[in-house]
């Protein structure tokens, strides 16, 4: 017997300051901030959640909020350990903000597409399109679409409006919910070369699965389109396709960076874990004009 269609309800709500979209399909509900186009949370019904919202996330404006899926765009983490071409787009204009520009601007909805039970939403950032951020005059087409369907899919395109070419790294840095840190471990990484930044960003090789003990900042290089999260405590599999990216990072904070982020609760660290889909390092984009790239990543879970 076939299910009964219900179809998908759109709402906007108000999350202290930030304006937000709530999604409910017949499988799921998603909480998406304007400010950032930032995923908030994503939660399958009758299922644990996907993705992780702090629990002393801040609803404010300009305010990157912890948790959900913040956008890293035009670079990722610390400005100085970028490529040279990457560092080379940006003009100055003071200290550059960790992980770029847009995590606490106004994005734009553009426009919400319901077909078949899945509902998109599509949002842009015109301060872009216009080469208004600050110290970052060129103009970019940015474009995250985000749909709802059996399984989350986000899509992070840039387009060069310009006459020359444009160097730059992101990430979708998405926040991933887990039972118990202790007890998951990362499948697809083995073998592969890592960057790990705790250890003056040595250069290392993965062996085997990656299980967590202690606080861990790890760039992986040349990664496959597909990687699991396998979670013994809440007995499923997070299974993260990426495309248009051969970069992820990895990071748990563990207890002492714990204390001194902000927006997190001591012990929060037990419950989350970043596995962020990226262009990072050798894997930054280069654009010509009139060139686009769209870094996707499509997330489900998986009974184990
Ligand atoms: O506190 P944020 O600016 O949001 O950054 C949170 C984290 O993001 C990334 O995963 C980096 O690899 C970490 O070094 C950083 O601590």
């Amino acid at each position: 017997m076939n299910e009964p269609f219900t179809a998908p309800q759109v709402e906007r709500i108000e999350m202290g300051e930030l304006p937000c979209w709530r999604i409910k399909t017949a499988a799921a509900e998603l909480l998406v901030a304007e400010q950032g186009a930032q995923v908030l949370s994503y939660q399958r019904h009758g299922e644990q959640p996907l993705i992780w919202l702090s629990e002393q996330a801040e609803f404010r404006r300009g305010l990157s909020v912890r948790g959900g899926v913040p956008v890293c765009w035009p670079w990722f983490g610390d400005l100085a350990r970028n490529p040279a071409g990457v560092r080379a787009m940006r003009e100055d204009h003071g200290p550059a903000p960790a992980h770029g520009e847009v995590r606490g601007r106004d994005w734009r909805l553009q426009d919400i597409a319901k077909e078949n039970g899945a509902v998109t939403l599509t949002f842009d950032l015109p301060q872009s399109a216009s080469g208004e951020l600050p110290g970052w005059p060129h103009a970019l087409d940015l474009t995250l679409a985000i749909r709802l369907d059996e399984r989350l899919d986000l899509s992070l395109t840039t387009r060069n409006r310009s006459s020359y070419r444009v160097a730059l790294s992101q990430a979708l840095h998405t926040y991933l919910a887990v039972g118990d840190i202790r007890e998951v471990g990362i499948e697809g990484l083995d073998g592969l070369r890592y960057i790990e930044t705790l250890e003056d960003w040595d250069e290392r090789h993965q062996r085997g699965i990656l299980n967590f003990a202690g606080e861990t900042d790890r760039i992986y290089l040349d990664t496959p389109p597909r990687l699991d999260l396998v979670d013994a405590s809440w007995k499923r599999r997070i299974c993260l396709e990426a495309s248009g990216s051969h970069s992820a990072i990895v990071w748990n904070p563990w207890i002492d960076k714990a204390a001194r982020l902000s927006q997190f609760a001591d012990d929060a660290w037990q419950r989350m874990l970043c596995i962020e889909t990226a262009n990072v390092l050798d894997d930054a984009v280069e654009l010509a004009p009139e060139q686009s790239a769209t870094l996707a990543l499509c997330l489900w879970s998986e009974p184990l």
